[in-house]
């Protein structure tokens, strides 16, 4: 039995991506849903030079144990 990679996930585009630090977001005790993989939190973007400009985002958090080698899709031959 062989297990062939069907498809490769393209990279993602980097130049879309803002970089922020973890205190520029909070997150609210509220859950939004969860997936296999994570759980949605809603939570604040907090941006501008005096912390001033709250935004509202949803967070996903990646359970610790998740397993995102099954993100990879694979067939049986
Ligand atoms: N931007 C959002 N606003 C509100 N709710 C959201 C948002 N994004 C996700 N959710 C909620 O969180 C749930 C899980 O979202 P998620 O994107 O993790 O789904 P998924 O891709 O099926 O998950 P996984 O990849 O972990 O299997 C959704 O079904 C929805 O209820």
């Amino acid at each position: 039995m062989y297990l062939k990679k069907l498809t490769t996930p393209s990279a993602p585009n980097l130049n879309n991506i803002r970089l922020i630090t973890l205190n520029q977001l909070k997150i609210d005790k509220k859950k939004l849903g969860e997936g296999e993989f994570a759980a949605v939190y809603a939570a604040k973007l907090i941006l501008g030079e005096n912390s001033d400009k709250k935004f509202p985002v949803a967070a996903k958090l990646i359970h610790p144990a998740a397993d995102l080698s099954h993100s990879i899709e694979y067939v049986r031959f």
